[in-house]
């Protein structure tokens, strides 16, 4: 079997929890698979009290791996004071993302793993999207992808999968947004990542409903009835086994959680608030039908415990090895 590509692993807002996450996940996951080189700072990798070697190429991670951090190195313009962001420092923080995402595109990488970035800072800087996922989904849009193009985000925590309809939108907007395209589109590439990403033959899609009791037949709500239904009776018309909108308070518990792969949540709340409830510390932030496959802890920048000492890598262990995965499962098509 070829050996896969190491992952790109973009450091993220340096004066987060992100360079001292890096560095305690590598000490957990040397001698294991999957293979990492960091994108970022080498001289700030150098401060997190493990062994670093810059590297020109990545194709020289796997040799660097079991002895040190491999680490393209691209400096920063500004010093770095945890807990504190450098506006001087956010263009090159997205540089990082750029660059891990290019290699991840020529095949280099075998996919992209995303340590967490501050968004004010981000924003001040002039940097126009959400996230991540958006920006990312930008810079591959004109990359040949031959299933339905996301982005969709998913979530994970043990054995839930939870996928958004829409991401980070005012809760008052949300009915407007949520519309039968919009539905059917995410639960499309859902059933494909499924297949493609996770080996899942014939996945189970289970969609909660926006009201209350799934709207009680319309007497608390009529978008399961309008806008729901309809999609549902489309996607199981391309033969994708999805439920009727279920009432979302019953939908994540552990029996519940056995008769489906993946939840189709209609926002933020709704799929992160099981999600952080079942395993606060190893969630796992997926990007959805893109032509690479990225991954990212769940957390953020969490500058109020950054350079202390007591960032947990548990998240950031998840996203990486949930990212090897991911690629192993897309090599083995
Ligand atoms: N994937 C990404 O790039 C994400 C970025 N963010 C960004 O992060 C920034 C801060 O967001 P917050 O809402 O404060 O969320 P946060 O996740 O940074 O912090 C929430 C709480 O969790 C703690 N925490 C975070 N990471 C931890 C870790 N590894 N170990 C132990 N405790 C940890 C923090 O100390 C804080 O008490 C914002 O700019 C937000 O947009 C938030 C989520 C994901
Ligand atoms: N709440 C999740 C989040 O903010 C992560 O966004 P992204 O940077 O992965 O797009």
């Amino acid at each position: 079997m070829p050996v896969p590509a190491p992952l790109a692993l973009s450091m993220g807002e340096p004066a987060g929890v992100g360079p001292e996450i890096i560095a305690a996940a590598w000490s957990a996951l040397k001698a294991e698979w999957p293979v990492f080189a960091v994108v970022g700072d080498a001289a700030l990798m150098r401060r997190q009290g493990q062994p670093v070697q810059a590297i020109p190429s990545i194709d020289m991670a796997a040799e660097v791996f079991a002895r040190a951090i491999p680490v393209l190195d691209h400096p920063l313009p500004d010093a770095v004071t945890a807990g504190t962001p450098s506006l001087r420092n956010a263009g090159v923080v997205a540089d990082w993302i750029e660059q891990a995402v290019s290699l991840a595109v020529a095949g280099d990488a075998s996919g992209v793993v995303t340590a967490p970035i501050a968004k004010a800072p981000l924003y001040a800087a002039g940097f126009r999207f959400s996230g991540h996922t958006e920006f990312i989904a930008e810079l591959t849009a004109d990359i040949q992808f031959a299933d339905t193009r996301g982005p969709v985000m998913m979530l994970t925590a043990r054995d839930l999968r939870a996928c958004l309809v829409t991401i980070h939108s005012p809760l008052a907007e949300v009915p407007q947004l949520v519309t039968e395209e919009r539905v059917t589109r995410t639960a499309r590439v859902v059933h494909e990542a499924m297949r493609r990403d996770f080996g899942i033959a014939q996945p189970r899609l289970a969609l909660a409903g926006l009201n209350p009791h799934a709207g009680e037949s319309g007497s608390i709500g009529l978008e399961e009835i309008e806008v729901l239904g309809p999609a549902v009776a489309r996607l199981r018309g391309e033969g994708i086994r999805i439920t009727d909108p279920l009432p979302a308070d019953t939908m994540f518990h552990d029996e519940a959680r056995a008769t489906y792969d993946a939840a189709i949540c209609l926002y933020h709340d709704q799929a992160l608030i099981p999600v952080k409830t079942l395993d606060f510390w190893g969630g796992v932030n997926a990007t959805l039908g893109l032509p690479i496959v990225r991954t990212s802890p769940d957390h953020g920048t969490g500058f109020d415990i950054a350079g202390k000492g007591m960032a947990r890598p548990d998240s950031l262990i998840a996203a990486i090895r949930l990212a090897g995965q991911m690629a192993a499962a897309r090599a083995a098509r």
